[in-house]
């Protein structure tokens, strides 16, 4: 598909995206665009929040932000790295299943590989040689405190090494930016820090370190998020309206809430807002 970003540092950018099942429409008029913004310390990798009521089509937007499902109209872009930029205009390209990683809330691995070799396979479509790939994979083990595990089957692993094992297959095997719906549903305080480091590791990796996620948890949206999208409905009152749509964005680097250690009363001030917007949508 020839098409181009006239900004170069654009991530993603989705435009008049709609998705209906039967005459049932859960998504529509879905219009984003992200760019790559280095931040004062230098790392360079956005971290972007979908927030929004139950059943309003987070998932369903996920699934078309990694090409595991077609937009019924509209578009998800992302760069083409195979084209050359011409004209200072960066190529981009449709995305399609396998371009993005996906981490679901079920953390599917394969029954019958260990970790090390689920990650091994991974990297299948790697050019490196075999020793390449044994070295940077241990490397990532240690990195991301499981070389003690990298023999278990994912029956013998908790649910966080589960979780973890996921991210860094995803990590491996795709490029551009890692999608993870609900990644701090069900967990407990430990393990949500555990999830956060995650996101640290991710956004800090080279090869891939953008996050999209979404989460019922709307202080964890502001405190890890530089942009918060909601999804919800434009005119909850009337049913025959009743689709998800993006109903307010927060950029949180203009509002210079983004990247600070510290949960301030603007921060807070910022949730209840947030909140306030969720409940009438
Ligand atoms: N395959 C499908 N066929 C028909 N309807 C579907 C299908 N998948 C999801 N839906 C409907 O689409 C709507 C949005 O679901 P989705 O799972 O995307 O919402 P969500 O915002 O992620 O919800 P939650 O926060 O509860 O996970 C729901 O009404 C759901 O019933």
């Amino acid at each position: 598909m020839a098409t181009a970003y006239s900004e170069k540092d654009t991530i993603i950018h989705v435009e008049n995206l709609s998705i209906v099942y039967g005459d049932k429409t859960i998504i529509k008029d879905i219009n984003f665009t992200e760019l790559n913004v280095t931040r004062p310390d230098k790392t360079v990798g956005q971290t972007i929040a979908f927030v929004g009521r139950s059943g309003r089509g987070k998932s369903t937007l996920f699934r078309a932000l990694t090409g595991l499902e077609k937009p019924t109209t509209g578009k998800v872009l992302i760069p083409d790295f195979n084209k050359d930029i011409a004209d200072n205009l960066q190529p981009a390209k449709l995305v399609c299943e396998g371009d993005v990683g996906f981490v679901d809330q079920k953390y599917t691995l394969f029954r019958h590989k260990t970790v090390y070799q689920s990650l091994f396979y991974a990297l299948r479509k790697n050019k490196s040689s075999d020793e390449e790939k044994k070295s940077k994979i241990m490397d990532y083990l240690k990195d991301w405190g499981l070389e003690h595990h990298k023999d278990k089957y994912p029956n013998e692993l908790s649910g966080g090494q589960r979780q973890r094992t996921a991210i860094l297959e995803q990590l491996l095997s795709s490029g551009y930016y890692m999608v993870l719906d609900e990644p701090f549903s069900g967990l407990d305080v430990g393990n949500i820090e555990n999830v956060k480091e995650s996101f640290r590791k991710i956004n800090e990796s080279h090869d891939l370190n953008t996050i999209v996620f979404s989460t019922h948890d709307i202080e964890l949206a502001v405190e890890l998020a530089d942009s918060i999208y909601i999804i919800g409905y434009k005119e909850p009152d009337n049913p025959s309206q009743h689709y998800g749509t993006i109903v307010k964005h927060f950029d949180l680097k203009d509002m210079g809430l983004a990247w600070h250690s510290e949960f301030s009363p603007s921060h807070h001030d910022c949730v209840v807002d947030i909140k306030k917007h969720m409940l009438k949508s």
